[in-house]
């Protein structure tokens, strides 16, 4: 199993280039499911779950291939299986995107219940209700979503949905769902998240039509059928945030290339109030911090909340840069129920952290110290990166096969701005 040894305690100072979002990009492979022409889709990143979405897209006999550039082209005419096994997505919550999609297009789909991190129960009980009120008939049967069109059906029919919390890939399905079904669809308590208006970006070059990505309320008019589309994923926020955090953390002079500022404003306003200096340009986002956090840097308390509040996603990272920071901080996560599993592992590398249900206290200490210790989900994987790099000593990441979901060579961008830091097995 992959490690990651760090030695700690080295500014980070260069350029990083920020890759394709993950949570924009497994969508947006699940909405060629959509069409039977061709799909380009570029600044694809080079994550396990893209591998994992194309051998599912491939196992329904889409035709998948990758570019060396990031491209990715699909092209689901030659599809004739739309199911979704477990042992394909049991890593993988996304896999939950191929629902909407397939049973929108094809009339019906068998989708096993997703995996992902053990961040919480995550149900799917929202993704099942709206669909089903777009006319969907849905069993759950060994751990497989069933989803069929009522006898005479060809298509989903239009349906006003309000999900009972926000949901981003409940959003999403829905989403690709109305956008072939027959009439219109208003989605209220829609997410936000900058992915949600990407996808769609790719749905209206498909040919949908869609107003109000991006708020809370989405309208779509089902059409027909929709076209082929060639289309650029939008940068990933949580690469650019916990990029941002590590260098607050151990203090340098990074320019994050394709980073957005406009998507990141909650954590961009937390990092300026501890300490750090950013400034932001249409090519990127430049921060500079200087070392050691304890000395320069302000613990900031936060709460997790749905976009445009401060992302879950960016929880662990930033507890990470508040264990180094001076002062106490309190962090509350709303979204998952089990999202503190990173605690634990800071605490064997000094961190001072408490909880109590959904609170964590901070208490910043001048210094950590390296030791072995344990990913366990994937935000929390990058808060031990950035812990162990500024930790004294030697720092072994073990699992980071979670890591590997969601970043792109991570330990190659942290090397070329200055980190010791390898991969072993
Ligand atoms: C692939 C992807 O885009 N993953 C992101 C997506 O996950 P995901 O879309 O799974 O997260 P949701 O927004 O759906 O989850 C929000 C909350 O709603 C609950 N819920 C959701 C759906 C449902 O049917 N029933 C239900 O109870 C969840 O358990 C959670 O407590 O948004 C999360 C919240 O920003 C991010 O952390 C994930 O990185
Ligand atoms: C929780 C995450 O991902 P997923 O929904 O794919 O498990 C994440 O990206 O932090």
């Amino acid at each position: 199993m992959d490690k990651l040894l760090i030695r700690g305690g080295r500014p980070l100072n260069g350029e990083a280039l920020i890759s394709g979002a993950k949570n924009a990009a497994l969508p947006e492979l699940c909405a060629a499911l959509l069409s039977d022409e061709p799909i380009t889709l570029r600044n694809v990143p080079g994550l396990q779950d893209v591998v994992t979405m194309l051998k599912l897209l491939r196992h329904m006999g889409v035709t998948a291939e990758r570019g060396a550039d990031g491209d990715v082209r699909l092209d689901a005419s030659t599809l004739t299986l739309p199911e979704a096994p477990y042992e394909l997505v049991k890593t993988m919550r996304a896999s939950v995107l191929a629902l909407g999609p397939l049973v929108a297009r094809f009339g019906h789909a068998r989708v096993s219940l997703p995996g992902g991190c053990g961040i919480g129960s995550r149900p799917v009980d929202q993704h099942i209700k709206g669909l089903q009120a777009m006319g969907a008939e849905i069993t759950v049967e060994h751990g497989y979503m069933l989803a069929s069109l009522p006898a005479g059906r060809t298509r989903l029919k239009g349906a006003r949905i309000t999900t009972d919390m926000v949901t981003v890939t409940g959003t999403e399905n829905f989403l690709m769902a109305a956008a072939l079904a027959e009439g219109e669809t208003v989605l209220e308590n829609a997410a936000q998240e900058p992915e949600i208006p990407d996808l769609a970006e790719m749905l209206i070059a498909m040919g949908a039509r869609i107003e109000g990505h991006g708020t809370s309320r989405i309208r779509i008019q089902g059409v027909e059928r929709l076209h082929g589309c060639d289309h650029k994923v939008v940068a990933d926020r949580i690469e650019t945030g916990t990029f941002l955090c590590a260098v607050a953390a151990t203090g340098g002079d990074v320019f994050l290339r394709h980073g957005r500022a406009d998507h990141l404003d909650a954590v961009i306003d937390k990092l300026r109030e501890a300490g750090a200096s950013i400034t932001a340009n249409d090519e990127g986002i430049r921060v500079q911090a200087k070392g050691p956090a304890y000395e320069h840097f302000k613990a900031q308390s936060f709460r997790t909340t749905e976009y445009p509040g401060f992302p879950t996603d960016m929880q662990a990272q930033f507890m990470a840069l508040n264990s180094v920071s001076r002062g106490t901080s309190t962090v509350t996560e709303t979204i998952f129920e089990n999202r503190f599993m990173h605690v634990d592992e800071l605490a064997r590398l000094g961190a001072r952290i408490q909880t109590d249900g959904k609170v964590a206290v901070i208490e910043g200490v001048p210094r950590l110290s390296g030791a072995t210790v344990m990913a366990t989900d994937l935000r929390a994987s990058a808060s031990l990166v950035i812990a162990g790099l500024v930790a004294e000593g030697e720092t072994v990441v073990d699992r980071i096969y979670h890591l590997d979901r969601g970043y792109d060579r991570m330990e190659d961008k942290l090397r070329g701005l200055g980190a010791d830091i390898e991969r072993t097995r």
